[in-house]
């Protein structure tokens, strides 16, 4: 990798539920330094390149400071860069597509926290810090709703009345940079044209498949919030709007909503792990039974996915389990052999990029997330056109 050059580099922040990613991007588009603050909350780290730089990240805010620091230390001020893009988890009805940031706009990102309460706080906290400590330098955000503008009607609406549905209460989708990285990569990883039918597996601390039909999304499993869909690190995935209603009779609204965000999913199951790392080693019956459930239901929706695109050419894991959970992507696989699906398991433990043996109907792969390739190529695009 070159030196960072700090005066034409675009910054982008990935903040995700459990992590924050981060990278910079020289004018040719060639990343310079990358990194990532993960597992904040718990056994966290950030990690520069390979170094490991600090260890202590109580939450979002403090993962960002350290990120910052390690960011100066290395000769790059947050204000001599040509701009900073930001990944932002729910836009709603109203920010559909790359954007630069403005008053508004993070006035528009905090009206729909209520619908992602664990990612657009962490993603506007440091457009809000940014803005304060480097107010010239541009600030630009892409939206993990876009990808999923494509989804039919039919796939979007719920069946309730027409009035819920004007107020957006519709299913949006999420993980959309990431598909739509995996949808530019996939063809160059391959060497083949992009498949017509291509169920895409993003795997990681917050989980979703989606249904790539032709390059688009036409269905994918998360709903209104991040919450609906797979069995998560933290979040319940699917579960009937009765037993939440339930839920909030007696624990009351703020109860519910942290027991089906903080403290459901791979947590809830196995009494106190969320990361897929640390469940794997655990040799407890609860952990097991935790991950049978992530791959168990991951491979209903899979089902429900596969039938919306009428068959099926192409998967394609990606996310921090979906890159690096052999055991899972095994697992899952081995669930869709009736559609004669076959790995090659030396590819699966090299983790890629091709899984698929010859005799598979269905070719197979594994694509790392390139969200923030992604977010500031729309960055980069913005500033051209300005
Ligand atoms: N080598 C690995 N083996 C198994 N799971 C892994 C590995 N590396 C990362 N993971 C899992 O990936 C998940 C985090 O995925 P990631 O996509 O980074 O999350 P986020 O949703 O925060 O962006 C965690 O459950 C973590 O344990
Ligand atoms: C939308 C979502 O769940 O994001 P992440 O996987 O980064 O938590
Ligand atoms: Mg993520």
């Amino acid at each position: 990798m070159s030196d960072p050059a700090p005066s034409t580099s675009i910054l982008v922040l990935n903040a995700g539920s459990s992590s924050i990613k981060f990278a910079l991007f020289d004018d040719a588009m060639s990343e310079t330094l990358s990194g990532m603050a993960e597992a904040i909350g718990g056994a966290s780290k950030l990690r520069i390149g390979d170094e490991i730089v600090d260890s202590t990240l109580f939450d979002h805010q403090s993962a960002l400071q350290a990120i910052l620091k390690a960011l100066d230390a290395r000769g790059v001020s947050v204000k001599s860069l040509r701009a900073v893009a930001h990944r932002v988890v729910h836009g709603g009805r109203k920010l559909t597509g790359p954007m630069r940031v403005t008053p508004e706009v993070r006035a528009e990102i905090a009206n729909c926290t209520p619908l992602a309460p664990l990612h657009n706080p962490h993603n506007l906290a440091p457009m809000e810090a940014l803005a304060k400590i480097a107010p010239d330098v541009p600030q630009f955000a892409s939206f993990d709703t876009s990808f999923h503008a494509t989804n039919p009607d039919v796939a979007t609406r719920y069946a309730i009345p027409k009035m819920m549905e004007t107020k957006g209460i519709r299913r949006y989708g999420f993980h959309g940079l990431s598909y739509a990285s995996l949808v530019r990569r996939l063809p160059e990883v391959s060497g083949e044209n992009l498949p017509s039918r291509l169920l895409a597996f993003h795997l990681g601390n917050g989980a979703s498949l989606c249904a790539i039909h032709n390059g688009q999304s036409i269905a994918t499993t998360m709903g209104y919030s991040p919450l609906d869909g797979l069995t998560m690190g933290t979040r319940s995935g699917g579960i009937d709007a009765n037993a939440v209603l339930r839920l909030v009779e007696e624990n009351g609204l703020a109860r519910t909503k942290a027991i089906l965000n903080h403290e459901s999913g791979l947590l809830g199951l196995s009494g106190g792990k969320s990361d897929m790392r640390n469940l794997m080693l655990d040799p407890s019956a609860e952990s097991a039974f935790a991950v049978e459930h992530f791959c168990y239901w991951t491979l209903r929706h899979a089902g429900s996915l596969i039938a919306s695109l009428e068959g099926l050419d192409a998967i394609a894991f990606t996310g921090g389990i979906g890159e690096n959970a052999l055991g899972v992507r095994a697992r899952i696989l081995r669930g869709l052999e009736w559609l004669g699906v076959r790995i090659n398991p030396d590819f699966n433990h090299r983790n890629g990029p091709r899984l698929h043996a010859d005799s598979s109907k269905v070719s197979v792969w594994v694509i790392p997330a390139e969200e923030e390739r992604m977010i500031a190529m729309d960055a980069a695009a913005l500033l051209d056109a300005a």
